[in-house]
């Protein structure tokens, strides 16, 4: 991170404040009084051996859980009286585990569909093609070219979704999540599924997010080399409790951590 970004890490209001969250699932407790907060410019991985909760904490903040106890805010304000579909329109991009493409859509037009889902259109503006809804076309088309040429997806552009490597596949999955104009971007394990270049591809582009669009990032993420070469600090988690928090270095040398996966089956 450079020195001004640093500054901001830790200045002001987070832009997001986890505060005591708890999840039961009947008689599970997935996630037990969890706090941290997120800073603006940071990207915070979210780590942990399997069953620790991290899915479940992701699930809160894209509001596909609500939390039994706590609350969550984002630029100091409560997110959980928001229904999920309204995320996207506060300013919080997520990717999904799975690739979530519309594989037999073009790239072109799966980042499209994003950049729609953050546009302020309706059906009956729509139907009469209204002129600002022409213009609000053409600032879409603009911002979909900006972020293929960004990405580098050029060439594969108008090309089915379906038939591409799975590494570009995953650019796809993020420009979608980055056609919404994110302030913060949720990135649900990446990694997954990809070779050892991909991932180096991967960490490059997180880095891009951050560095030149100024997204910050909570990365929830099972590789341990992608999680500690691209984040700023690290919370772990294991069986639903905060266990340790600080930069890569610190939480690499701390002992509840080395246990908790020592322990673990990774
Ligand atoms: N819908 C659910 N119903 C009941 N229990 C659940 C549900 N979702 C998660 N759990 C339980 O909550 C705990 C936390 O699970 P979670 O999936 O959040 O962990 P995780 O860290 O994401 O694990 P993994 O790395 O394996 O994906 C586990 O004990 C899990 O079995």
């Amino acid at each position: 991170m450079n020195a001004p970004m640093r500054q901001a890490a830790t200045a002001g209001t987070p832009v997001i404040a986890v505060e005591n969250v708890t999840v039961r699932f009947g008689g599970i407790v997935a996630l037990d009084g969890i706090e941290f907060d997120i800073h603006e410019g940071e990207i915070l991985g979210l780590i942990g051996p399997n069953g620790a909760g991290k899915t479940t904490l992701f699930n809160c903040l894209s509001r596909l859980y609500t939390p039994n106890d706590g609350d969550i805010r984002f630029n100091g304000t409560s997110i959980l009286g928001e229904p999920a579909h309204r995320i996207a329109g506060m300013g919080i991009g997520r990717t999904f585990q799975n690739v979530a493409s519309f594989s037999n859509l073009s790239v072109r037009d799966n980042i499209r569909v994003g950049a729609h889902s953050a546009s302020r259109s309706d059906p009956v503006s729509d139907a009469l093609r209204l002129p600002w809804v022409r213009k609000g076309e053409r600032d879409i088309d603009a911002r979909v070219q900006e972020l293929i040429d960004w990405l580098e997806l050029n060439e594969v552009a108008d090309l089915p979704v379906s038939g591409l490597p799975f590494g570009t596949q995953k650019r796809v999955e993020m420009a979608r999540a980055m056609a919404t104009e994110p302030k913060l971007l949720l990135l649900d394990e990446p990694a997954g599924g990809l070779n050892h270049d991909e991932v180096e591809e991967l960490g490059k582009l997180i880095k891009m997010v951050r560095d030149e669009k100024g997204v910050t990032v909570l990365l929830v993420e099972h590789h341990m080399a992608l999680v500690m070469s691209v984040s700023d600090r690290v919370v772990v988690l294991n069986f639903g409790r905060k266990i340790a928090e600080g930069t890569p270095e610190e939480v690499q040398k701390n002992p509840e951590v080395i246990a908790a996966y020592l322990g673990g089956d990774e």
